[in-house]
């Protein structure tokens, strides 16, 4: 920095949430006290309360990591005009590889990844000292063909939305929804060019839209496309295009950019997006070198214009070279479905947990929306910051792999020296750059394993930030108004699952490896309440194994006549019923306090049940099964859209479904309970004559039943729905036949027991 650094760049405050502690410890004595009671009663009935305690062991455990995560939230707060102020020039802000991934053309449409580009391109920081990589695991002519149309547009874009500071730089979103009132107090200069602009990228769309229509772009394969003929997506040689060389290297040009395809071959593993970003790492290094890396998901475009520059200001602040390794947004989502219909927007999750973290080590890592640098994804530790030494080098450097180009790069990297030579052309790079791209250059390096993104599990960005943390470096959140970066949540029953069921694999993965971070508080540098907090997150997939245990126990003791909640005529009732009412007044005013509606938080605790019992619990068979070759656990991508009226308004929000076997379990409870609550609404257990009051089920099992009907509602309207909307009936009978079984089992075993 040229003037020494007199303002801060960034603030860390903590904030007050007193209330919210109270709450947080009533809720856990609560807890604690019905899990006393349950202790002192187990002697005085059979399994049913054995499991009960089990399972309420289980969530008083849970709680005590969540109550760990939320107990010293802080806010970091960031000053991007005092970086300037203190950068003086443009010219000492440090140079930003950015990465996006994207994997296939249907599902990740071309237009979405374009206008993340585009947005991309456009951002408030020295355009040559920016680089976009884009990395296509789908190999898609159709992908290129929009990149390369989209560079041409960016030649107008970008100087446009710099010459009238545009803030929202993605053209899909600046276009259709800026408030056409901003354009009635604007020159006759800016509207005249907006409306040019907006013609522009209109016949951008039109282009892109016939090449989707034919799934082919008109190029026939000759010229710049050859490469592209005959390629199967995971079959294929690498492919690497510089589509735009800011070879004079103007601060007010356009960003590096380059397209490539890393190299595929049948039986080859690639690992995934970790695959992806790994090679796009080495790639980068021998093009740009870039002390940097931003990367972002193809969906997540740049909505703040000044995001590199929070980020920034959290990296280079005073103490941050030796401490904090990565600069985490959160992901910010856009044209949200109303109310939040699938619990997936993360908005309470992020506010109150992530902030919550950010207090320790730091936030995790979520693969997407990120700045790392490029030192410590070569496996720097902090200890070893001050004194890179021929050593340490050699050390790091022994596994990364044949190429004396890479090395050097890498060296230069942990030195701090950045940049690559210069009056170098990238062109001139290509041909070191393919070789670090090719299949086999991993084998025998420690790609994926000690350096890079790491392998082995579907959620790579978790495995990777705890490998950070483990070195004992810190983390922080980045949370600038208006959000950094916005992408797509799933708006569908489907696609929902499948993004759960992948991260609950992903997570019990790492918790059953070695990375476990257990492992890594012990013998590592990972904290202890970091520690914790990463325990929470990884024992996702373990929590189906308790909370369908805990849907059972109702069921069961319906049917049998007994019960595992206190009877009306005791005391102890309060206890559960005062939990019912304090956690949902709780979590209610979470969604309240962020700004949501009754219904969002209805959505997001049905949610939570739902996913828990359908997605995460195959996330647990998967994990589980996989040792015997029973499964396979693969990274299946998001399906993402620009635009949700799929079938008019009233029918947005409204729960899909499809053919997946995913569907069953949910289904099943639902028929189960529907049953029971029957049965225990009409009293046909027992005889009426019977009264066996103190023994038989009661209130509060009817209530449980009842309650877990409401929560599988958008289940149970599926039993009468066609179409995307309904349940298959090849679904439901399967599930009526599961429902069946198990209670014709807890009958029989009511009347042996
Ligand atoms: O073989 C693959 C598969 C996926 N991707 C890319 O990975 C990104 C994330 O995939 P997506 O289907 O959008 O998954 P999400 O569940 O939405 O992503 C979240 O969860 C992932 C881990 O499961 C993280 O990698 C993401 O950053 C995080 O946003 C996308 O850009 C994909 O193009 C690849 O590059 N190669
Ligand atoms: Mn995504």
């Amino acid at each position: 920095m040229a003037n020494p650094i007199s303002l801060p760049l960034y603030e860390k405050i903590p904030r007050k949430n007193t209330l919210q502690k109270i709450l947080d410890i009533i809720i856990f004595f609560l807890l604690l006290y019905f899990l006393i009671y349950r202790l002192l009663h187990l002697k005085n009935h059979g399994t049913t309360w054995l499991l009960a305690f089990i399972c309420e062991s289980w969530f008083t455990f849970t709680w005590v990591l969540v109550l760990n995560m939320k107990w010293n939230p802080v806010i970091f707060k960031t000053h991007p005009n005092h970086l300037l102020q203190a950068a003086g020039e443009t010219d000492e802000l440090p140079s930003v590889d950015i990465f996006v991934t994207t994997a296939d053309p249907v599902l990740e449409p071309p237009i979405i990844n374009v206008n993340t580009v585009l947005s991309l391109l456009a951002v408030d920081y020295p355009a040559h000292k920016l680089a976009c990589y884009v990395s296509d695991d789908g190999c898609s002519p159709l992908t290129y063909y929009s990149l390369v149309e989209a560079s041409k547009f960016a030649q107008l874009w970008v100087p446009f939305c710099k010459k009238y500071d545009i803030q929202v730089r993605a053209p899909f979103k600046y276009f259709f929804n800026d408030p056409v009132i901003t354009l009635s107090d604007s020159t006759k200069e800016f509207q005249h060019e907006r409306k040019r602009m907006k013609e522009e990228y209109e016949e951008l769309c039109h282009k892109i839209d016939v090449a989707v229509q034919k799934s082919m772009p008109p190029c026939d394969f000759i010229g710049d496309f050859v490469e592209f003929s005959g390629v199967e997506c995971k079959n294929h040689p690498t492919i690497i295009k510089v589509m735009w060389d800011n070879k004079e290297g103007l601060p007010d040009g356009l960003p590096h950019l380059v397209y490539i395809s890393r190299e595929k071959k049948h039986k080859h593993p690639h690992h995934y997006k970790a695959g992806s970003m790994n090679a796009l790492t080495r790639v980068s290094a021998l093009m740009t070198n870039a002390p940097y890396i931003l990367n972002v998901d193809c969906d997540m475009f740049v909505n703040n214009p000044k995001a590199i520059l929070h980020a920034m200001c959290v990296l280079l602040g005073s103490k941050s070279e030796s401490e904090i390794a990565f600069a985490q947004f959160p992901q910010v989502f856009y044209d949200g479905l109303k109310d939040d219909p699938y619990g997936n927007q993360m908005v309470v999750l992020q506010e109150y947990m992530a902030r919550g973290i950010a207090g320790f080590q730091g936030p995790f890592y979520g693969g997407t929306g990120c700045f790392h640098r490029r030192k410590i994804i070569y496996g720097l530790s902090p200890d070893n910051v001050a004194s890179v030494n021929g050593k340490l080098v050699e050390d790091i450097f022994s596994k990364i792999g044949n190429s004396k180009e890479l090395t050097e790069s890498a060296i230069d990297a942990l030195e701090g020296k950045t940049g690559t030579p210069a009056n170098q052309s990238l062109q001139s790079r290509i041909e070191a750059a393919y070789k670090v791209a090719d299949c086999g250059y991993e084998y025998g390096t420690s790609w994926g394993t000690k350096l890079g993104w790491i392998y082995g599990s579907t959620t790579e960005d978790m495995q990777t930030g705890l490998r950070i943390h483990k070195r004992g470096w810190r983390s922080a959140y980045c949370t600038p108004n208006p959000p950094a970066f916005l992408g797509c949540a799933p708006s569908g029953g489907p696609t929902t699952m499948t993004q759960q069921k992948r991260w609950a694999t992903g997570l019990l993965e790492i918790l059953l490896s070695r990375n476990c971070p257990i492992f890594a508080f012990l013998f590592e540098k990972l904290q202890w309440r970091q520690c914790l907090a990463y325990v929470w997150l990884l024992t996702w997939g373990l929590r189906p194994v308790f909370e369908l245990c805990y849907a059972a126990l109702p069921a069961y003791c319906i049917i049998a006549d007994s019960h595992f909640l206190p009877k009306v005529q005791e005391p102890a009732l309060y206890v559960p019923v005062a939990l019912f009412l304090t956690y949902n007044i709780y979590t209610l005013s979470e969604y309240l306090r962020t700004g949501q509606s009754v219904r969002a938080w209805w959505n997001n605790q049905r949610m939570a049940r739902v996913t828990t019992l359908t997605a995460w619990l195959f996330g647990f068979f998967s994990v589980m099964l996989k040792p015997f070759g029973l499964s396979e656990t693969v990274f299946e991508v998001t399906q993402k859209e620009q635009s949700i009226d799929i079938g008019g308004a009233d029918d947005e929000g409204r729960f899909t479904f499809n053919e997946s076997p995913i569907f069953v379990p949910g289904t099943t409870i639902l028929l189960v309970h529907l049953t029971t609550l029957v049965v225990s609404l009409l009293k046909l257990q027992h005889p009426p004559a019977d009264h066996h009051d103190m023994h038989g089920s009661g209130l509060g099992e009817t209530f449980y039943s009842g309650w877990l009907v409401l929560f599988f509602l958008p289940f149970f309207k599926g039993l009468f729905q066609k179409g995307r909307h309904g349940i298959p009936k090849a679904t439901i009978y399967k599930s009526a036949t599961l429902a069946f079984l198990f209670l014709y089992w807890c009958k029989r075993t009511a009347m042996t027991g």
